[in-house]
């Protein structure tokens, strides 16, 4: 594997040749593509084109779907993520998720925060303390909430939801932070708020995004991916992908001439 890594050295993921099943449905074709760390990718195209698949496949989310076969390699770090040695769970703290729909449990923003931290072993109140604090500041909700951790997560707005559902992921420790269309369900407040944040968190972390909202590409992205039934078409620097494409089903879908 040494020569692979030596190839990996820019790239936080790594996808070669990858393909997905759902049954008979070939969604992912031949998929190709270098994720870069402390970066923001942002995954583009119309809907059904694959963007969710492979975002889901990067933290073994597919294996939960019935009648999904995959091949080709995803590295993370230069490691096969379906390698024989690993623990799905492990790589879901590495790379954590968080979706379109704000999705806190019904508990207290306290307890939500403190969740994975207790599944992976943390007991101890004083450090859970910490570990809650530092990730509501990571998230830039502890300000605004700080009188209400005991409260019910229900009880915040959308955008503090989803902002709880970061500091959430934060919470473990992850390495990478992917986000199914995290503003979709927003106001644009939010949306701002949150793209705010992602550009802060990219200095620590690396961060995958899809959206459908090509400003909001164009704003916070260093890199972007047009997929097009299946295909990655293009991937390089946003300004570039937005300015000069060099293909024209991406200069078609960014000028609003289909999708
Ligand atoms: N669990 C599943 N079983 C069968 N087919 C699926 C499943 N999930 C997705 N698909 C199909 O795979 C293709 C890609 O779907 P995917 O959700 O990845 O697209 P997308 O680009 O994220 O779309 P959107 O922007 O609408 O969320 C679509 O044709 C979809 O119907």
């Amino acid at each position: 594997m040494s020569i692979q890594r030596s190839s990996f050295n820019m790239s936080k993921i790594s996808i070669q040749h990858l393909n997905l099943w759902y049954g008979e449905k070939h969604a992912l074709k031949d998929t190709n593509l270098e994720i870069e760390e402390n970066k923001i990718t942002a995954f583009i195209g119309p809907s059904g084109c694959g963007k969710s698949t492979f975002l889901k496949t990067l933290n073994r989310m597919q294996d939960y779907v019935k009648g999904v076969r995959i091949e080709g390699l995803v590295s993370l770090d230069g490691e096969d993520i379906f390698g024989k040695g690993v623990d799905p769970t492990l790589l879901r703290k590495k790379v954590g998720m968080v979706f379109q729909q704000p999705n806190p449990f019904p508990m207290s923003v306290y307890d939500n925060v403190a969740y994975g931290p207790r599944i992976h072993g943390i007991k101890n109140k004083k450090k859970l303390d910490e570990i809650v604090e530092k990730s509501l500041k990571s998230a830039a909700l502890y300000d605004e909430i700080k009188d209400r951790l005991h409260s019910s997560a229900l009880g915040l707005s959308g955008g503090q939801q989803q902002r709880l559902c970061i500091a959430r992921t934060l919470a473990v420790e992850p390495e990478v932070i992917l986000l199914d269309e995290p503003t979709s369900a927003l106001d644009p407040i939010s949306t701002s708020k949150i793209e705010d944040l992602l550009m802060e968190l990219k200095n620590k972390y690396t961060i995958v995004i899809v959206t459908h909202n090509m400003q909001q590409a164009s704003r916070i992205a260093d890199k972007t991916a047009f997929f097009l039934h299946g295909e990655i078409i293009e991937y390089g620097d946003t300004e570039k992908i937005f300015s000069f494409p060099e293909d024209k089903r991406t200069e078609d879908y960014i000028t609003g001439r289909f999708g």
